[in-house]
């Protein structure tokens, strides 16, 4: 069983344009979808349309669009009233593939919410493998709402009147379907900015940053000092002066950086890179090698949820006892398919090339200093 926790879910609409966006221009759109969002409950969305045993955590009343929209898709979750609408999202894509976002911030929670809310979650995350604390948080909820959850999740024990509750589909709490039935849930955290920073100071199981949000995270953890100072890998350009599109072709300094990072609490982390793929760094200690993963091009219909997609396919890898590399292949494959889909559209098994994907042992490249 993984849980999945959206502090900040979304009504994702999505419009797409039949031409590039052409900013102070009235555009008509070809086509629009709207789908229940925010990236864990993408995440759940991906894991059920994987098979797997997934409860979705989220703020929202019962009869909000982004809830009933849930029910009507079959997304097994737990909703925490807050008397409020949730945000709607908007994503216009073009037929280049050029995705913009525009997110609003959320309704605004009060502290008896965010009580309520980490309560529901350590109760549901009893008896389960994973847990993923995903996307941005909404007004009023704590900057390290992340980090003090993970701290809660570590010291959460099974309790068995929570194992025999019921989810919102009905149906018994699945409770223990795995071997980490006894252990508390592996956490991991796909945030962006002071949540993740917070966050990953708090030492979850995996972490899963794009570029961009790694270089916030080496920014915040490590400062310019570290930026600065040859890490473990040889550094060919400081963190501090870096782009995110650069940083998505040289994993060599993604590398560097995630080394950095894991000298501050990181353990594992599973870098999106978008076309160019993704880097596996297994926790400090684990004996694991650093893994890359590539695939040839692809056509690219709308880059939303892609890296939720990729997280799904990773964690349910691992829930099958997958090794790295399998779980590194699972989730390129994932993020892959998914960003070949229309708007947030979640991948099923059929929509999965497995074959396309090359996983391989990373081997960094060293700064030629004999000149
Ligand atoms: O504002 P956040 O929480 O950072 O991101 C929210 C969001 O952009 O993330 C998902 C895609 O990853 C979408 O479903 C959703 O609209």
């Amino acid at each position: 069983m993984i849980i999945t926790v959206t502090p900040n879910p979304s009504l994702d609409k999505t419009v797409e344009l039949p031409d590039p966006l052409a900013v102070g221009q009235v555009q008509r759109a070809a086509a629009q979808h709207a789908e229940p969002g925010g990236k864990g409950v993408n995440i759940s969305r991906a894991l059920t349309a994987a098979g797997h045993q997934t409860l979705a955590l989220l703020p929202g009343d019962p009869t909000d669009p982004v809830l009933t929209a849930l029910c009507e898709i079959g997304v097994a979750h737990r909703g925490l009233p807050v008397g409020e609408a949730l945000r709607t999202n908007i994503a216009i894509t073009d037929p280049a593939g050029t995705t913009t976002k525009i997110n609003e911030r959320g309704p605004q929670l009060d502290a008896a919410a965010v009580a309520g809310f980490q309560e529901m979650i350590l109760r549901a995350a009893q008896g389960a493998s994973w847990a993923a604390l995903a996307g941005s948080l909404p007004p009023g909820a704590p900057t390290d709402f992340y980090a003090r959850l993970i701290t809660a999740l570590r010291e959460n024990t099974p309790d068995d009147a929570v194992s025999a509750s019921t989810d919102s589909t009905g149906a018994e709490s699945p409770g223990t379907d795995d071997a980490a039935a006894d252990d508390s849930a592996l956490v991991a955290v796909d945030a962006s900015g002071e949540a993740l920073a917070a966050a990953a100071a708090a030492g979850p199981d995996l972490i899963k940053p794009n570029a961009e949000e790694l270089l916030e995270l080496h920014t915040a953890l490590c400062g310019a000092e570290q930026a600065e100072k040859p890490g473990p890998v040889e550094a060919p350009t400081a963190a501090a002066t870096i782009t995110p599109e650069e940083l998505e072709i040289d994993k060599t300094q993604v590398l560097r950086l995630v080394r950095d990072c894991q000298a501050h609490g990181v353990r594992a982390a599973l870098v999106t890179l978008g076309a160019h793929g993704a880097l596996l760094v297994p926790a400090p200690g684990s004996g694991e090698p650093v893994l890359t993963a590539s695939g040839p091009p692809l056509e690219v219909r709308s880059t939303v949820g892609a890296g939720d997609a990729s997280l799904a396919g990773y964690l349910s890898a691992a829930q099958r006892g997958a090794s790295p590399a399998d779980r590194l292949r699972q989730a390129m494959a994932q993020g892959r398919a998914a960003a070949s889909l229309p708007g947030s559209t979640m991948p099923g098994p059929d929509d999965l090339r497995l074959s396309d994907v090359t996983v391989a042992e990373f081997t960094p490249e060293t700064k030629d200093t004999a000149s």
